[in-house]
This record gives C-alpha cells, structure tokens and sequence, in this order.
C-alpha cells in the first residue's frame, strides 16, 4: 500500500458517470493520493483515467463498503468521496450505513455528493485530508 493519503471512491450506479466525471476532471489533484474503490465504481474510473491507479476492493453489494469501513477503523484511510443516490433501495443500505457511520466515528473527511466533493478536494490541496478536533481547519499532513 502506498504512503501516500488514501481516498475512496464509491458511487451507486445512477451516481457512477458523475463519478467518472469528477475524477477525469480532476486526474493530477487525485493522483496526488493513493486510490481505492469498490468494484464497479473503479472498474469505471480505470477505464476513463488512464493517469490514476485505483486499487479495486470487492463491489458494493458483495462486501465493498465493508472494506473501506474496515480500512477506516485501522486508520487506512483519510477520505471518503461517496456519492450516494437517495432515490433507490439498497439491497446492501446496512453496509452503507455502516460505512457512514464509521467515518463518522472516526472523523473522516466524507462527501456525499458532487458539490460537496469538489469543495472537499479543493480544500485538501495535494497534501491530506485529517483534521483533529484540536484543530478545526485542515491540517496538512503531508508535504
Ligand atoms: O454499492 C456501492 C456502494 O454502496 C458501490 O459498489 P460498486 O462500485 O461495486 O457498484
């Protein structure tokens, strides 16, 4: 695994062509981090991102979301970009919100939608997303 600060990306599927967007838009920003993603989602990004190395995990419904849960909890991870669709039941929501709910213990920066995502990565410069309580705004960790 690389030293680097590691980003997931995951998007269900109606979510997944913005995805593939957002990351082509923003391929030198993004290769400044180590990449994981669930399946399909970085099925979809490799094809369209030559630039990027993503690290594909298991796809969402088959354990994906789980793998990056559990990536938080060894401290693996500093950011979670997750663009969610609220229109569609999830044969997998508890994994789902499983996730979320371990980036929320954890602190870890998370975006759930487009807008918020741009602003996140903007905000992260090249260098890392943890922010401590003790400080509140970003703190960059790398150099
Ligand atoms: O279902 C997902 C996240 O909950 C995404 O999984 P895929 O990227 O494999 O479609």
């Amino acid at each position: 695994m690389t030293d680097k600060p590691t980003l997931a990306l995951v998007a269900h599927d109606s979510k997944k062509e913005v995805m593939v967007e957002f990351a082509l838009r923003n391929q030198e920003k993004l290769g400044h981090f180590g990449l994981v993603a669930t399946g399909t989602t970085g099925g979809r990004i490799q094809e369209k991102c030559t630039d990027l190395t993503v690290r594909r995990l298991k796809s969402g419904p088959l354990g994906g979301d789980q793998q990056i849960g559990a990536m938080i909890a060894e401290g693996k991870l500093q950011g979670l970009f997750f663009f969610v669709d609220p229109l569609s039941p999830m044969p997998h929501d508890v994994d789902i919100k499983a996730l979320m709910r371990l980036a929320l213990v954890y602190d870890i920066p998370m975006a759930l939608n487009l807008s918020t995502a741009e602003i996140l990565l903007r905000s992260a410069r090249l260098q890392g997303l943890k922010t401590t309580s003790a400080t509140p705004e970003i703190k960059l960790t790398a150099s």
